[in-house]
């Protein structure tokens, strides 16, 4: 079987509820153990926000959900992650077949230097996609609300619009594909506070087709947009730094009744 028949699209009535079942017993970065037990079940049709203190493993979590890792010299995983039921670090398993039904979008808004068309086709055309074209780029700068203020100039340079317009291109391009999941790695940290809520009340309406893991430095993003929070920390017992999850729970309850004293403490700003 191939590896693009091996991994599926959820389908509606299955079972579990879980997309990524993400069960991280170590990930080491050469000797470095960067993050510790961390079991982050990411629900589908939700989503779910990674919060915690710098360096506490946030990133190195999201990105081992899509194998994005792999790129990093030194990286090992020991754990489990399973992509509806499929372990996604299984030999034989290719990371670009990954990486095409679980998408990306990056802290800085990172469109290519071509028009503002190619840049939403591209994953099309590297996927040897053989439909309409013109139509799938349509779709994907609709979903990313961005049809409107680009549809008479597609083929300016992507470069040559906003920070929030980039960053919601790149958006357009990480589901022109039509990923099942997307992560999102601190996508408004680098957007003005306008350019974010458009960002926000995006995934919001993103959440309706896709399933979200959302790393945020902003605990009131998380609490405006999070279905579910997942609190990491960094314990500096052993002399290292590694990250660990606390804990993970709708995020009402992690804001307002977390279980742990660490989780309270954080929420209260007593640490950052
Ligand atoms: N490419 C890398 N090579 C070596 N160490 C790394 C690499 N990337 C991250 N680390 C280390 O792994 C640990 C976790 O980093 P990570 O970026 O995942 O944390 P984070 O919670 O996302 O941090 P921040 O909120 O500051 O972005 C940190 O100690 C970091 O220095």
């Amino acid at each position: 079987m191939s590896t693009a028949a091996v991994l599926r699209r959820p389908k509606t009535g299955t079972s579990s509820d879980i997309a990524i079942d993400c069960n991280v017993n170590k990930i080491f970065y050469g000797n470095f153990l960067a993050v510790r037990d961390s079991a982050v079940p990411i629900e589908k049709g939700k989503i779910t926000g990674f919060i915690g203190p710098s360096g506490c493993g946030k990133s190195t979590v999201l990105r081992s959900l899509n194998r994005m890792n792999d790129l990093i010299p030194g990286f090992r995983l020991e754990g489990k992650v399973d992509f509806l039921g499929q372990d996604i670090y299984a030999k034989g398993i290719d990371p670009v077949v990954v990486r095409r039904y679980i998408g990306m979008v990056f802290q800085q808004p990172n469109p290519f230097s071509m028009s503002i068309f190619d840049n939403v086709a591209f994953g099309l055309r590297l996927n040897r996609f053989k439909g309409d074209v013109e139509e799938k780029v349509e779709h994907a700068l609709r979903r990313a609300a961005l049809w409107d203020e680009v549809k008479d100039k597609l083929k300016a340079s992507g470069l040559s619009l906003s920070g929030g317009q980039q960053q919601r291109l790149c958006i357009a391009r990480a589901v022109a594909t039509e990923p099942t999941v997307l992560l999102m790695d601190e996508p408004c940290s680098a957007l003005d506070p306008i350019a974010t809520r458009r960002i926000e009340e995006l995934m919001l309406e993103l959440k309706k087709d896709y399933t979200i893991a959302l790393v945020t430095h902003n605990m009131q993003q998380a609490r405006r947009v999070a279905d579910v929070t997942a609190f990491f920390s960094v314990d500096i017992s052993k002399g290292g730094r590694t990250g660990f999850l606390v804990e993970i729970g709708d995020t009402n309850n992690i804001f307002d009744a977390p279980e742990t004293e660490l989780t309270k403490q954080y929420i209260r700003g007593e640490f950052s």
